[in-house]
């Protein structure tokens, strides 16, 4: 679940605060974040994800107050909760698939466990890549390999920036379908953040749809003034 509420944030240096509509996703739900581009979605979940702390408003996140997090907390609650899918993939050049899905387990205070990175990267057909380095993949597989490490520890929330960007029709349609059928598979409430307008459309929605989809649309921002932010 992720509950958000007056949120505010404002960049040092700026005059102005960027706002927030409050949202309640249920566990397990699905939130299109969209909007153009500059209306604040990267900043929307780096707060999501505790990467900053709100000028101004809460956020709960899988029961978690974040502003009950210390910094070190913050950093061991984040690598167990959250799964980020970022637009650029941040796969590490220098290690094979393999070592990029350790390297989360490390990250994360854990010992490397082959047979669930074994099991993650089986779940999104690329575990014959486990030996191969980001380079030999194509963006698809390396997307898929991405995904794997995002899920790897079970996350109660799953993050996507921009993860139809610069792909077809086809392709990004099946990205939104794995990414949909990998947040159902454990449960994750899924964001999908996005100013690409085919995404909508991608989310199968009414009586056979998607359980509990909501669209969150981030206009331009109205800048409010700093005496304005609480
Ligand atoms: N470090 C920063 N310092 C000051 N302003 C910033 C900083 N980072 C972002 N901003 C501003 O905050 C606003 C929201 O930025 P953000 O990156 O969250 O938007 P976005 O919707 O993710 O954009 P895009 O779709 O282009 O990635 C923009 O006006 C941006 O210029």
């Amino acid at each position: 679940m992720i509950r958000t509420q007056d949120l505010r944030y404002q960049y040092a240096g700026a005059d102005a605060a960027l706002q927030f509509p409050d949202v309640d996703v249920a566990q397990g739900a699905v939130l299109l974040l969209s909007g153009p581009s500059g209306c604040g979605k990267s900043t929307w979940l780096a707060l999501v994800a505790g990467l900053v702390a709100p000028t101004a408003g809460t956020v709960e996140v899988a029961d978690q107050s974040l502003h009950a997090l210390k910094s070190v907390a913050a950093d061991a609650w984040r690598a167990r909760a959250i799964g980020f899918l970022p637009q650029k993939l941040h796969l590490s050049a220098a290690l094979t698939v393999q070592q990029n899905l350790a390297m989360a387990q490390w990250a994360a205070g854990q010992p490397e466990d082959a047979t669930a990175i074994h099991t993650a990267l089986q779940a999104l057909g690329v575990a014959e890549l486990a030996g191969r380095k980001p380079a030999q993949l194509s963006g698809g597989q390396a997307q898929r390999v991405a995904l794997a490490r995002a899920v790897l520890l079970q996350p109660r929330v799953l993050l996507a920036d921009e993860p139809t960007a610069s792909l077809d029709d086809e392709a990004a349609a099946d990205a939104v379908a794995l990414l949909l059928a990998t947040a159902r598979t454990h449960g994750a409430t899924l964001v999908i953040a996005t100013h690409d307008a085919r995404v909508a459309a991608l989310i199968p929605t009414g009586p056979d749809g998607q359980i509990g989809f909501q669209p969150l649309h981030l206009l331009r921002q109205p800048l409010l003034k700093q005496e304005q932010v609480a």
